[in-house]
Order: C-alpha cells, then sequence, then structure tokens
C-alpha cells in the first residue's frame, strides 16, 4: 500500500514572535501546499514521528524510540491539549514488527507528547486528535543520543512495518533543521533544574509560563535586535538536497558531535525526517514534490517543509 511523507520544522515561537519579511506569509504558503499533499494522498493513518523537549520524556527513563499505543498531549505554547487519535492495532503492530527486525523499541500505553507531536497534527489537519495517528517518538533532545544511523534503521524497519498494514500511511516528520533554542542539558543544569529533567512531569501553570516565557523572550530578543541566533542554512540546504537525492544513507558518517558542532543542539530532530524518509524508501525509488526552506532566526529555526511519495503511488 502506498507510503507518503511529510516533513516540516516546528517552532512554538510561530505563535507569539513576528518575523521580519514575509517569512510568515511564506511558511503558511508552504504549509497551504502541505495540507493540499495530504489531501489529495487521503491517508487513512498518520504516523507522526517527533521529538519530545522534557515535557513527557525524562531521564528517569529516556528511551531512544519509543511508540505510543495511547497518547495524550500537553498543549505547551497554547497547542492542543488532551488525547491523541491513537490507532491501537496499528500502534501494536509496529511495535512487534520492528522489535522483531531487530530495533530495540519502546512502547508507552501513556505516552505523552508535547508541540513537537501536536503543532504540525494541528497545522495540517485542524486538530491534535483529527486523524488516526501511530506516534513514534524519536530522542533528538537528551544527550547522550545514539547513532544517526539507528534513526534511519528504525526508519526503515517502520517502513516495512506499515507495508503490511493494508492502508494509505502518511509519515509526518517533525522538527529540525539547524537551530539551538535554549533548553537546558542535565551535563550543566543546576539541582533544580536537573530534578525537573529527570521528572518534570506536571508542572505548576506557574513553572511552565516561567519555561516557555524564557524560549518566548530568545525570539522576541532576535525580533528586536535583528541579530541572529545559531542557525546554518549551507548545512540545512544540504541536507534537503541529501534527501532529495535519495543519499540517506550517507548520514550513516554524521557524527552527533559534528551534528551539534554545525547545526546546534536541536538539530538532532532532522532524525524525525531521516526516519520518515527512510521509512518511505522501502517501498521503492522516492521523488521529492515539494521542499521549501527560510531560516527564520526570530523563531530560533532553519524552516523547512518537504513533501515526497513514491513513483508507485496510485
Ligand atoms: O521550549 C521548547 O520546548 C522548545 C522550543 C523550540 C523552539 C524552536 C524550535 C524548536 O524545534 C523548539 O522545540
Ligand atoms: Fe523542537
Amino acid at each position: 500500500m502506498p507510503l507518503a511523507v511529510v516533513t516540516a520544522s516546528h517552532s512554538p515561537l510561530m505563535h507569539t514572535v513576528e518575523p521580519r519579511g514575509d517569512a510568515r506569509n511564506a511558511v503558511g504558503s508552504a504549509f497551504a501546499q502541505a495540507r493540499s499533499f495530504a489531501a489529495d494522498f487521503r491517508p487513512d493513518l498518520v504516523v507522526v514521528v517527533a521529538p519530545d523537549h522534557y515535557n513527557g520524556m525524562f531521564y528517569d527513563l529516556m528511551p531512544p524510540f519509543c511508540v505510543g499505543t495511547a497518547a495524550e498531549a500537553v498543549g505547551d505554547y497554547g497547542t492542543g491539549q488532551g488525547r491523541l487519535a491513537v490507532d491501537r492495532h496499528a500502534a501494536q503492530h509496529v511495535v512487534r514488527e520492528v522489535l522483531a527486525a531487530g530495533i530495540d523499541l519502546a512502547m508507552s500505553e501513556r505516552m505523552v507528547v508535547d508541540h513537537g507531536f501536536a503543532q504540525p497534527l494541528e497545522l495540517l489537519f485542524g486538530a491534535i486528535d483529527a486523524v488516526p495517528v501511530v506516534p513514534v517518538f524519536v530522542n533528538s533532545v537528551a544527550v547522550p543520543l545514539g547513532p544517526v544511523r539507528r534513526t534511519r534503521l528504525l526508519g526503515e524497519e517502520l517502513g516495512r512495518a506499515l507495508l503490511a498494514l493494508d492502508r494509505r500511511v502518511l509519515l509526518l516528520g517533525s522538527g529540525g533543521l539547524s537551530h539551538d533554542p535554549p533548553l537546558p542539558t542535565l551535563q550543566d543544569a543546576s539541582p533544580e533544574v536537573a530534578a525537573r529533567l529527570i521528572a518534570g512531569r506536571h508542572p505548576t501553570p506557574e513553572e511552565r509560563a516561567a519555561r516557555e516565557g524564557r524560549v518566548r523572550d530568545a525570539g522576541l530578543a532576535v525580533a528586536a535586535s535583528k541579530a541572529g541566533p545559531r542557525l546554518n542554512p549551507d548545512w540545512d540546504r544540504a541536507f534537503l538536497d541529501l534527501l532529495a537525492e535519495r543519499r540517506l544513507t550517507a548520514t550513516d558518517a554524521w557524527t552527533n558531535e559534528w551534528i551539534t558542532d554545525e547545526a546546534g543542539n536541536s538539530a538532532h530532530e532532522v532524525r524525525t525526517w531521516l526516519a520518515a524518509y527512510a521509512a518511505l524508501s522501502v517501498v521503492g525509488p522516492y521523488a521529492v514534490r515539494s521542499s521549501f526552506y527560510r531560516p527564520i532566526p526570530e523563531w530560533i529555526a532553519g524552516f523547512g517543509i518537504t513533501m515526497a511519495e513514491t513513483w508507485r503511488n496510485p
């Protein structure tokens, strides 16, 4: 059965910070194109591959990969809160098949997700529970991270598992490209912040507002000063070329240190794109139908949106 891919950067600052020039309109048009691509494809299942930002996954038990057989969004940064419409049967099938293929994948009966999952679902389908989903978490923030190659292999096995379903499946990769928002790291954290990174579930509204305020202020400071945060458009464009030219295995040579040095701590979110494209690649040669890119410093994001499908899609 056919698979298709949409990948999109996310940024919670999209809702609150005005970027210079026509960036908002350009991103709006690219999302409109992605919406019509998704509508034309008519998916009956959406597999969302996304990271978390210490809202659902914490260092008390941080899996490299996890599939939710049920999932709830925290509603950070004004994104939707509540249950995702998880297709439990499809999620269980994915877990079984990917594990059987030798990729260690955690499973959660109560996965908690944040804007990484919620924002693209809202932008593409209007709500977090508008379409049946299988949520796939790929750790892209909480170091240490596994080798990039493992994510590519996860994607391939995900693709094989999905092909065995008699469904039209859209893979939605969320995150990236180069960017470095002010997220804390366990290594440099004060004892209070470390406690939050280890088990910071259920923050008070005040704690959540303080945390979101820090990131929002970083975006507003960029907007006010016109100074740029750490983005690397050359790196981003090279990654988009690599996807379009179907050179996914080239990423096997990437080290985690190199990604961080070149493109920032959160650039590892491109793992979600890689997994989505690797899944698509097992169907056969794919074609990228559309690729949008804009460095948007005010949103702390090298912002990209792509759409791809296999040539065989009926
Ligand atoms: O504060 C967070 O949890 C994350 C913010 C952020 C900002 C910009 C780009 C991203 O991918 C983010 O997750
Ligand atoms: Fe993110």
